[in-house]
């Protein structure tokens, strides 16, 4: 299990105990530390004490110390410790761990502020865990010290003499975004107006969407964002997925999808035009992994674009799924996104409106290198009107996030809203001053490839369909004929490769899912994707 994946467990876990939220994530760690890990203590602690948002003089903590069930099922020591045995049972745990981690982003609650309160609180069921059903393992307390390297920001657990580390950098550039990451941002990337009138449209809509909810483990938990899955209108009339999008739909909202899939608004639909043109142009220049879909997408409405050049188009968006961010506190925590639909190697466009905020990303080590190097987190500010690529190898090797700030710049539309629209942002009687807007709008354009569609996901027991992971913490490398252009996954950091080499993941899982929506209590099942005996593809990879 990674590093953040513990530190944001446990603070989702004790926020989920809290009586009512605490903004600052320092206090809950806190509290945490100082109750030697014991969640349920540092909740009491918190819950008694004169002030939730002060360090400073907390109540003692209860003489009697009774551990929770729950965190000590979660809490691990390294897994090269652990017997075959209960390394097998770690990694089903890190794997469930994960999936609701990626469904649902673990910053829940914990980010928070006051007055946000009243979106809703985490609810707690209090079951015996899934995990203490399967595994009958006891896991020792761990002691303050090891407490403390857990609670590390993601992916730095390397001790004091590893390798260097490096501070967190700004990219603030298209070519630092190209240069150390395998993602790429294009600025003002539609007409300003069709900007100005998606971000009005989307801010309607968005006031009908929810907060995605889910259980980790036997804990109800929500987004601290809204969000909302669509579908567009030629993929839902394509007969091969007419059937299946609800499975898919259903699936981003953890199985409580309650209404008919929406299709793009018009205004999406016209900037999805836009979208596609950039998105082919950039996946051309690029080298291409072997596992990415090597097949033309179907074909999309009549008004396609053709590429210059004569060149295929490669990528289409057929699905989104859109968050709304309400506030500086809103966030989504450090995830990766399932590959269910997607399949390995996906490229992810995802178009910001609205007011300016952080796109943090930050590489997986891959365990093999985690003497040798550490990871980097980058901050990526994405501006109103601008898109921001994940390439093929971002969901493999780097986790991201929309981090809370504790400021933002309020958003002043260039463009009033259209009259069916004013009553989405108040605006003077003559139609020419608005007050800014904090929201930040986000619609992520999603290629669901035909090959991993949802009649083809496998179950398990819980009769619910599985999730795709990679095996991020393992790669193989291989040498690679085709010409480079330089925005390879194997740079991130900076460094250009000195041969063709590059690094790739060699495994996937599929995995439960049925932890997040059925009161945490998962199968447990996992299983290697085989793309073979699975008949998936094309692969571009294919005959090479
Ligand atoms: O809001 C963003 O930029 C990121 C959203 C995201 O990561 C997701 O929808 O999976
Ligand atoms: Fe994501």
């Amino acid at each position: 299990m990674d590093d953040d994946v513990d530190t944001d467990v446990l603070l989702a876990l004790l926020s989920s105990l809290l009586d009512r939220p605490i903004a600052d994530q320092s206090v809950l760690l806190d509290a945490i530390v100082e109750c030697d890990g014991d969640v349920e203590r540092a909740a009491n602690l918190l819950n008694a004490g004169p002030s939730t948002t002060s360090h400073s003089d907390p109540s003692p903590p209860p003489k009697k110390r009774k551990r929770a069930k729950g965190l000590d099922q979660w809490i691990q020591r390294s897994p090269r410790k652990e017997s075959p045995e209960s390394s097998k049972r770690t990694r089903r745990r890190s794997l469930s761990a994960d999936s609701a981690r990626d469904n649902s982003y673990l910053t829940a609650q914990m980010n928070n502020s006051e007055e946000e309160s009243s979106s809703g609180k985490v609810t707690s069921s209090r079951n015996v865990s899934a995990a203490s059903r399967t595994s009958p393992t006891k896991v020792k307390p761990l002691s303050k010290g090891e407490f403390l390297s857990v609670l590390r920001p993601p992916n730095s657990s390397e001790s004091k003499a590893g390798p260097q580390k490096h501070p967190p950098l700004t990219l603030s550039t298209p070519q630092l975004v190209a240069k150390h990451t395998p993602c790429t941002i294009h600025t003002s990337i539609l007409p300003p107006d069709l900007a100005c009138r998606l971000f009005y449209s989307m801010l309607d809509l968005s006031r009908e969407w929810d907060r995605n909810r889910w259980y980790l483990f036997d804990r109800l938990v929500e987004s601290p964002h809204k969000t909302c899955f669509l579908v567009r209108k030629y993929t839902a009339d394509t007969p091969e997925w007419a059937d299946e999008i609800e499975e898919a739909t259903r699936f981003w909202y953890n199985g409580a999808a309650k209404d008919r899939t929406p299709t793009f608004p018009p205004a999406m639909e016209e900037a999805c035009k836009y979208v596609e043109r950039i998105v082919n142009e950039e996946m051309h220049k690029r080298t291409r992994f072997p596992l990415e879909w090597g097949g033309e997408p179907p074909r999309g409405s009549d008004e396609d674009f053709a590429p210059e050049g004569g060149k295929k188009i490669i990528w289409r968006a057929n699905v989104a799924a859109s968050n709304c961010y309400e506030g500086a506190k809103e966030t989504v925590g450090f995830h990766t996104d399932a590959l269910t639909y997607l399949g390995p190697y996906p490229t992810i466009a995802s178009l910001s409106l609205g007011t300016t905020r952080l796109f943090r990303l930050r590489e997986v080590i891959p365990s093999d290198e985690k003497g040798t190097r550490s990871a980097r987190t980058f901050n990526i500010p994405m501006p109103h009107n601008s898109l921001t690529i994940m390439h093929a190898s971002c969901q493999e090797m780097f986790k991201h996030s929309v981090p809370p700030q504790r400021t933002i710049d309020l958003f002043h539309p260039p463009f009033p809203p259209p009259p069916e629209l004013k009553h989405v942002i108040p605006t003077s009687e003559n139609n020419e001053t608005r007050p800014g807007s904090n929201v930040r709008i986000n619609i992520t354009f999603r290629f669901f490839r035909p090959d991993f569609r949802p009649s083809t996901t496998p179950k398990c027991k819980c009769g619910v369909p599985c999730v795709l992971r990679p095996d991020m913490k393992n790669r193989y490398s291989y040498e690679d004929d085709s010409t480079s252009n330089g925005n390879d996954a194997s740079t991130a950091g900076g460094e250009k490769p000195t041969s063709s080499r590059r690094s790739a993941v060699s495994k996937y899982w599929w995995a439960c899912n049925g932890g997040a929506q059925n009161e945490g209590k998962g199968c447990g099942m996992w299983k290697v994707m085989d793309v073979k005996a699975e008949g998936r593809g094309p692969f571009t990879g294919d005959g090479s």
